[in-house]
């Protein structure tokens, strides 16, 4: 593994972000530490709640399926019970960590059907959105489409392609397919309005309604060597949502493009801007 925890934990309380890297394991991984306040459950089901609502609504059949199969989600998760559950249905199982952790140990986990969920929650003032990746976001977002086979599997490819990619100094673009994929794509389904599908929509009340609902969101038709060359930003709304017509679109892209062939034509190239693709 490239990065050290202790390097990147360094840069993490540079950028300010809020995990305590300083107990990581070299896999980025923690203990739970089972020790949330009543303040805090109360925090995640007032976030259950309303944003349940949202998504019996907004979001993609493949999620709602997923939270059914899941079950409840009447208290802050405890991890080994979930992965018990996992287990038993797709093979996944998830692990604590202190936040957002590099592409290169993230993608590792994945390839081992682990997903990596962040220890901590957002606070009262949070409820709409929040800047960096909560417990709320990878749990909520995250976890109920693992619990399916089909995107398990696409998951753990996912996680074992990237690795390949990264090596060939594909990063940025391999990050920005997981970004504008799994974290905010919205897909097509059968005689239904748009849905959402990424789970940076399912976790956020404002952003999921602006995405699939508002005139302003700039909803652009997937297409995978756009997606590689157009930047983000993870502290904002999206200036590009990529509208996926079908699960099994993604697969087949991610399966049959030429990903090496991209990554070593746009590779120092200068990327797009999302508010003009
Ligand atoms: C793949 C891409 O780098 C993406 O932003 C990763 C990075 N690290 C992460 N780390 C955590 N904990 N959770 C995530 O969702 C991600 N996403
Ligand atoms: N904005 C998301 C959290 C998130 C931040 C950064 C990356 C991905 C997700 C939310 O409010 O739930
Ligand atoms: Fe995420």
């Amino acid at each position: 593994m490239s990065v050290s925890v202790q390097d990147y934990a360094r840069e993490c309380a540079e950028q300010g972000l809020r995990g305590d890297y300083s107990v990581c394991r070299p896999d980025f991984t923690v203990e739970q530490k089972y020790d949330y306040s009543a303040a805090e459950q109360d925090v995640w089901r007032t976030l259950c709640d309303r944003q349940t609502r949202l998504t019996q609504r907004l979001a993609h059949k493949s999620y709602l399926d997923g939270m059914s199969a899941l079950g409840l989600v009447d208290r802050i998760p405890d991890f080994h019970d979930v992965s018990d559950k996992l287990r038993k249905l797709s093979g996944w199982e998830i692990v604590a960590v202190p936040g957002l952790i590099p592409a290169q140990p993230f993608f590792d986990h994945l390839a081992n059907r682990r997903f990596p969920v962040t220890n901590w929650l957002r606070t009262r003032d949070e409820l709409d959105y929040i800047v960096e990746p909560d417990m709320f976001h990878d749990f909520f977002g995250h976890v109920p489409v693992l619990s399916q086979p089909v995107f398990g599997d696409f998951m753990q490819m996912y996680g074992e392609k990237a690795t390949d990619l990264i090596a060939l100094g594909g990063d940025e673009m391999i990050t920005r397919l997981y970004w504008y994929t799994a974290e905010y794509g919205l897909m097509q389904e059968p005689g239904q309005p748009l849905k959402a599908f990424g789970a940076g929509l399912m976790s956020s009340f404002t952003e999921l309604q602006f995405a699939v609902e508002s005139p302003d969101a700039h909803q652009v038709p997937f297409d995978i060597e756009t997606v590689m060359r157009t930047t983000y930003e993870i502290d904002k709304f999206q200036r590009a949502y990529f509208v996926l017509p079908s699960f099994d679109t993604l697969k087949d892209a991610f399966q049959n493009s030429d990903l090496a062939g991209i990554i070593k034509r746009w590779k120092g190239e200068p990327p797009r801007d999302p508010a003009t693709v």
